[in-house]
């Protein structure tokens, strides 16, 4: 092994310059102003946490921009941030080593090196997968010159972009019964289904929530991030930044295919090559051009169906970029990022010190907030009833095209909500959901629409 070019030492050392790497340097460099925190990130930009407002006891609302370094060390001096991927880790002797070639000691490590996408077929140019700002254009590029692309995947990536892409028909292809499956309810699938289905160009609601956006100053930055793999994650709007039109005119056209997976992925050729040899050729092409082995690739569906389309965008999840995985997106979204970077710095701090460390708050409830076809959707705690088992009733509102409201409930207490649509019952439920009171009294009334229940319980 080669001897390292430079050898150098820090008491802390944060790997990864995502939202959850950026927070906890920048919780470590306050608690310990005199000493340095390394931060080693394989991208050339960092994503900083701007505007912070925390809305209510666990809803809290930001903007994530994409900045330079420079920026961090400004405002932090003693936080030194250093271009370079981590290729090896060596805990017993706390060094870590950089492709590089330096090694840097620590005394506290803190890998946040978030995730990448969990693809359906590795280093097939005609699927894509969509992680940071330089996947996302690469995916806008190839989507202007498409008629047909096919979407696999039932979480969040699928749902906005499904909702977002015009001028292109989508193959919508999932393996359950119902959308959303990774946040939804089928009675909230159904919800946002009529709306997909009925989709007209509409005003964007202006949902305070995570936003995220490139220093106009930084674009270049962005787009030299050529770290396959190893940009910071993406977050809310950020299509919105991408212009999500294809070829064609008519605004909007889903198709989706469910309960079905991806049996097999043809390129033009192998498809002419399946189309000579198999007699029963499945006609469910769902093709209108007249030669049906026209499209770049082809992809055949567990259902016997067969489609051609430009390209597959692999919206199929994500796989932590270092195993053990530590810390960061284990939540794998931007809020959760954000609160473990924060409290791992915390327990790092509280272990340097000799201090015990209470359990943070954000760990007494889950709370999200994000926005599906252009509405508002709040998540809190066990809002699909998570670990809940048989032993909970569910008590549901819902106004066609306006809201979806569904709580949770376990002995007259409430344990999980999703509100879809401006409902404003998010912090009256995000309290009764912390205070475990017993509703059992108010029965229907909880949802009753001509019932103010703010009053009730404020
Ligand atoms: C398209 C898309 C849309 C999303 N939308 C939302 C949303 O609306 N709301 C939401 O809450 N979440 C959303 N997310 C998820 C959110 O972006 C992530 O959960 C969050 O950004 C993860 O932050 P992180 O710091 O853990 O990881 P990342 O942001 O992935 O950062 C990891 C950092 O580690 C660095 N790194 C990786 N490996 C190495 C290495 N070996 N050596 C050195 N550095 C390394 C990378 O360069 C990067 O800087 C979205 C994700 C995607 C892909
Ligand atoms: N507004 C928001 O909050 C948004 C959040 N995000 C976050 O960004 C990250 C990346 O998003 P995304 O990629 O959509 O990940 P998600 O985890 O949200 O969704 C992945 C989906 O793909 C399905 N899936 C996995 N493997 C296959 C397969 N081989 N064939 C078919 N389907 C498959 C999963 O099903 P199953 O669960 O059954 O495995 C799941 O429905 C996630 O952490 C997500 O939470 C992204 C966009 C918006």
């Amino acid at each position: 092994m080669a001897a390292a070019r430079r050898s150098l030492a820090a008491k802390f050392v944060v790997v990864g310059g995502g939202i959850a790497g950026v927070t906890c340097a920048e919780q470590l460099a306050t608690h310990f102003p005199s000493e340095e925190v390394l931060l080693i990130t394989a991208s050339p930009v960092i994503k900083a946490i701007t505007n912070f407002k925390q809305v209510s006891k666990t809803l809290e609302e930001f903007d994530v921009e994409e900045q330079p370094s420079s920026v961090l060390e400004k405002h932090f001096p003693n936080i030194k941030v250093l271009e370079s991927r981590v290729k090896q880790l060596k805990a017993t002797e706390h060094c870590i080593l950089t492709e590089d070639g330096n090694q840097y000691k620590y005394e506290k490590l803190c890998l946040c090196a978030g995730a990448k996408p969990k693809l359906i077929s590795e280093g097939n140019p005609y699927v894509l997968g969509i992680r940071d700002t330089d996947s996302a254009q690469e995916f806008q590029k190839q989507l202007m010159k498409a008629k047909r692309i096919t979407i696999v995947g039932n979480g969040g990536i699928a749902l906005e972009l499904v909702y977002e892409i015009e001028g292109c028909e989508v193959i919508w292809a999932i393996k359950d019964k119902a959308i959303g499956n990774a946040f939804f309810d089928a009675g909230a699938a159904e919800f946002l289904t009529t709306k997909l289905t009925s989709k007209k160009s509409e005003a964007k609601i202006t949902c305070k929530r995570t936003r995220y956006t490139i220093e106009e100053s930084e674009k270049e930055a962005s787009d030299i991030n050529n770290a396959a793999n190893l940009g910071s994650a993406l977050g809310p709007d950020w299509h919105e930044g991408l212009n999500l039109k294809g070829t064609k005119e008519f605004s909007h056209k889903v198709h989706i295919e469910t309960i079905c997976e991806i049996k097999k992925i043809y390129h033009q050729e192998e498809f002419k090559q399946l189309k000579k040899r198999s007699l029963t050729f499945p006609t469910d092409c769902q093709d209108e051009s007249a030669d049906k082995d026209t499209w770049p690739v082809y992809i055949e569906l567990t259902n016997e169906k067969i489609y051609g389309c430009d390209f597959i965008v692999s919206a199929t999840g994500v796989m932590p970029n270092v195993e053990p995985f530590l810390d960061g997106n284990n939540m794998r979204l931007w809020t959760q990022a954000r609160q473990m970077g924060n409290y791992a710095a915390k327990c790092m701090a509280a272990d340097t010190v000799g201090d015990s460390i209470d359990m943070d708050f954000c760990f007494e409830l889950f709370a999200h907030v994000t926005k599906f076809f252009n509405y508002k959707v709040v998540l809190l705690g066990k809002y699909n009833a998570q670990g809940l088992g048989l032993d909970h009733e569910l008590m549901l509102r819902c106004t066609k095209g306006q809201e979806y409201v569904k709580v949770v409930m376990q002995n007259g207490r409430m344990m999980g909500a999703i509100l879809i649509g401006e409902t404003d019952l998010e912090e009256t439920f995000e309290n009764l959901i912390l205070n475990q009171m017993n509703l059992s009294a108010y029965g229907e009334d909880l949802l009753d629409p001509n019932i103010d229940i703010e009053d009730y319980f404020d």
